[in-house]
């Protein structure tokens, strides 16, 4: 199996609903985010690709519009942990990239800081 990934950054804010009282992160601060993507085939192209890394060109754009310097509490429905980025981040890949019938959408990882990630895959079969 071949695997390829991309990064994407993101500035953004938020603040962390349900902790226990006195939590930092309930406060409304920031981040520098990263999202990595990661796409898996079995076969390459013609060109010796899984796909093109400019095939993931919409999901910059998507990024760039609707998460780069935003309030992330007005962005998402649930609150905004790098799970729920993830996830979120996922499900939107898989239902907007026009991949060929061969490439998958395996995992996408955020981290919100250099030393932390959260990263959603489904479950295997
Ligand atoms: N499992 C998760 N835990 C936490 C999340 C999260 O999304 N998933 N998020 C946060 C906050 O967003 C917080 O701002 C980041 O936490 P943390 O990395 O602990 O931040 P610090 O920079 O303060 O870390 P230090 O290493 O202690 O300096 C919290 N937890
Ligand atoms: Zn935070």
């Amino acid at each position: 199996m071949y695997r390829i990934g991309k990064q994407f950054r993101f500035e953004a804010a938020h603040s962390l609903p349900n902790l226990p009282e006195g939590h930092q992160c309930a406060r409304v601060h920031g981040h520098s985010y990263t999202v990595e993507v990661h796409l898996v085939s079995d076969e390459l192209t013609q060109s010796g690709f899984v796909v093109d890394f400019a095939e993931l060109g919409p999901f910059s754009t998507h990024i760039r519009d609707n998460f780069d310097h935003h309030d992330l509490n007005t962005v998402l429905d649930a609150p905004p942990t790098s799970e729920h980025l993830a996830a979120y981040f996922y499900r939107w890949c898989c239902d907007h990239l026009r991949l060929p019938d061969q490439v998958r959408v395996e995992r996408v990882r955020i981290s919100e800081t250099a030393s932390t990630f959260a990263e959603y895959a489904p479950s295997s079969p």
